[in-house]
């Protein structure tokens, strides 16, 4: 008879308030022994997920999901809320088919943000509350929650603004600060938080003063206004929350957010006040799992495979990352080039800049989960005579695309955006597929973008790109291992030609990382005869005019890329064909215009037929038929 554990017997929020509170730490136990299992296996956020269990368990005891819509900012951290919500196939997690690593709406109706880019609870859970309110459903809670580093977005301290306006909407904001994004979170509200949070006896004072309140003898006014007084005093002394509550926001903490009973106290108080409420609750990131616990190289973040038993990462082989190059070879630039400069969003060892930092420390800026403030005071560096090498994951540049329009390009500055994960990233769900980088960065006008196909083409590239004087340069590369090398046979113009056949039937035009699935693709419709030529033209944007003869020289000109379809360097070659006067049609490979569902990188990949095999099939197909199939979008 296996012993059904607490977790197993709890399918709704319902059953986790029908247990006793002294049943809560076992549960509290089982959980983390689950996310340890579950996150060593498949992958995903294991540190922000332990930090997160007494406070999902109280959040799930004090409101009533889904009547009460209970936000996670980021979603990395929503492991424990789908554990407490019915969903215990964690050996499905982050599989395609199974569950996702985010909330998810076609998952459970408890489950409301998709969308893993930090810093948007707030602004969602003041929608909600509006919405509430004019359909009388006022007396509904909003409940974001929300980690440090996702309050240091900007987005969040406009919402924030936009909460405070709405005295009697029932919003109560569950800070989870643990000190951390990846890194120490930055800043002058980190600094301010870790003022709260040197406070921690500030709560449990004011508690200890209304548990004696009531049982002091009253002897009039006179024993409550020296209670009270006492109680200002230490609100005048201790009291640091004058930030949120100048906003208008009545703050309760700091709270021990792995103190489950403190934390309920603390919602029901929060609860009960019938207004916008912060709930600062601070937490240890990794808790109650050693090696998580002491993450100074932030490994468990989101740290891969693992034994579990030891903590010890497993190899992921494949050679060098594509990160690990480019980390490899700024630090080189960094020592001819003074001017070089660095910056991320609180992401510095993911986007490989920890070795200039370490390095350069005092070239290297950590923004916070700040994108768009990354690409303006890029400019603001560039106007000042730096070079600017801003890191960010590609999908995250949507973030700061007004930036790097009218902030850098504009003017004309001089920086360069190195975008990491471009393209199918896969298992971290449709908001995180660097997928639309090359469209909507195609509209920047003088903006240069390069697609390196190897990791030798990434440091060359990378040296072209902070070259560039009079506007922005953007570099792109994927996910994971660079592979091999792939050479050219010749350089005509910018452009590599990477193989060359007879017959002059098709010129594959290679977009970067593709270049090696293209080569293979080559081969496979080269047995049906068909000569089929590959080049790779280095710099999307703007493309290269020997393009143009090329093309004339061939029958189908096929463009593969790991890009949406729509408005990529498929369009743009098509477009330099056509200002060419080249009738030769154009066909593109690549994402359709769809949100991806989480699977693997290769899983996706094989379903768009971004493998050799898919795009022998579809461009020897292409051919046959003479025809020019345009993109179904
Ligand atoms: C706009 C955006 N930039 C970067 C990221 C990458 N990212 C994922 S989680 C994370 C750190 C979040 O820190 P915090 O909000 O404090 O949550 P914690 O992991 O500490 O629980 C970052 C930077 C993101 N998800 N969204
Ligand atoms: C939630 C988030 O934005 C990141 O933590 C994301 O999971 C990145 O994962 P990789 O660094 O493994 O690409
Ligand atoms: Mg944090």
């Amino acid at each position: 008879m296996t012993r059904v554990t607490l977790l197993e017997s709890i399918e709704r929020p319902e059953d986790l308030k029908r247990l006793e509170p002294e049943q809560l730490p076992q549960l509290a136990g089982e959980i983390r022994d689950l996310l340890v299992s579950a996150v060593s296996t498949n992958g995903g956020h294991l540190g922000p997920n332990l930090g997160a269990v007494e406070l999902t368990i109280a959040l799930h005891r004090v409101f009533d999901s889904p009547r009460d819509r209970i936000l996670f900012d980021t979603g990395h951290q929503a492991y424990v809320h789908k554990l407490l919500t019915g969903r215990h196939d964690f050996g499905s997690l982050r599989m395609r088919g199974g569950l996702s690593g985010y909330p998810s709406q076609a998952e459970s109706e408890h489950d409301v943000i998709e969308n893993s880019h930090a810093s948007t609870a707030l602004s969602y859970a003041d929608g909600i509350a509006k919405a509430f309110q004019l359909r009388g459903e006022g007396g509904r809670f909003v409940v974001p929650f929300i980690g440090d580093g996702a309050l240091t977005g900007g987005m969040a301290w406009e919402a924030l603004n936009n909460i405070a306006a709405g005295k009697d909407r029932r919003v109560v904001i569950v800070v989870n600060d643990n000190g951390r994004s990846y890194s120490p979170t930055i800043g002058g509200l980190a600094s301010h938080l870790a003022d709260l949070r040197m406070t921690r006896g500030y709560e449990h004072a004011l508690d200890l003063i209304k548990r004696t309140v009531p049982k002091a003898p009253v002897v009039g006014g006179m024993a409550y206004d020296a209670l009270h007084g006492i109680k200002k005093g230490i609100k005048d002394i201790l009291q640091p929350q004058a930030m949120f509550e100048d906003l208008g926001l009545k703050y309760v903490g700091p709270i021990d957010g792995h103190d489950e009973a403190a934390v309920e106290h603390a919602l029901r108080k929060a609860k009960a006040f019938g207004g916008p409420v912060i709930v600062h609750c601070i937490t240890h990131k990794g808790h109650g799992y050693a090696p998580a616990e002491n993450d100074e190289e932030e490994n468990f973040h989101s740290p891969g495979l693992f034994d579990p038993a030891t903590g010890r990462k497993l190899a992921k082989g494949g050679g060098p990352s594509w990160t690990k190059i480019f980390s490899e070879e700024l630090v080189r630039i960094g020592a001819e080039r003074p001017d070089i400069v660095a910056i991320t969003a609180a992401m510095l060892h993911p986007t490989g800049l920890a070795a200039f930092a370490e390095v350069y420390p005092e070239r290297t800026y950590d923004v916070g989960i700040a994108e768009q403030h990354a690409v303006t005071s890029a400019a603001g560096l560039a106007l000042g005579g730096m070079h600017p090498v801003v890191a960010v994951y590609a999908t995250f540049l949507n973030r700061a695309f007004d930036q790097l329009l009218m902030d850098v390009a504009l003017h004309k500055l001089p920086v360069t955006v190195v975008l990491d994960r471009a393209g199918v990233t896969g298992d971290d769900g449709p908001s995180h597929n660097g997928m639309w980088d090359m469209s909507i960065l195609q509209v920047v006008p003088g903006l240069r973008i390069a697609a390196p196909r190897d990791g030798a083409q990434l440091t060359e590239q990378l040296r072209e790109a902070v070259e560039v004087t009079d506007g922005p340069t953007v570099v792109r590369f994927p996910k994971g291992p660079a592979g091999d090398e792939v050479p050219a046979i010749e350089r005509t113009g910018g452009v590599d030609v990477l193989s060359r056949s007879e017959g002059g039937d098709v010129l594959l035009v290679a977009v970067g990382a593709m270049a090696g699935t293209a080569l293979e693709a080559a081969k496979l419709i080269g047995a049906h005869g068909i000569g089929v030529t590959v080049v790779d033209p280095r710099w999307v944007k703007p493309l290269d005019e020997k393009l143009v003869g090329l093309a004339a020289e061939h029958r189908l000109v096929a463009v593969v890329e790991d890009n949406v379809r729509v408005g990529g360097v498929g369009d743009a070659v098509a477009r330099l064909l056509r200002d060419g006067d080249v009738d030769v049609p154009v066909r593109t490979f690549g994402i359709p215009q769809e949100f991806l569902d989480h699977a693997k990188r290769a899983q996706i990949l094989t379903d768009i037929g971004l493998t050799p095999q898919g795009l022998a099939r579809d461009i020897t197909a292409a051919i046959s038929r003479g025809s020019v199939l345009e993109p179904t979008e």
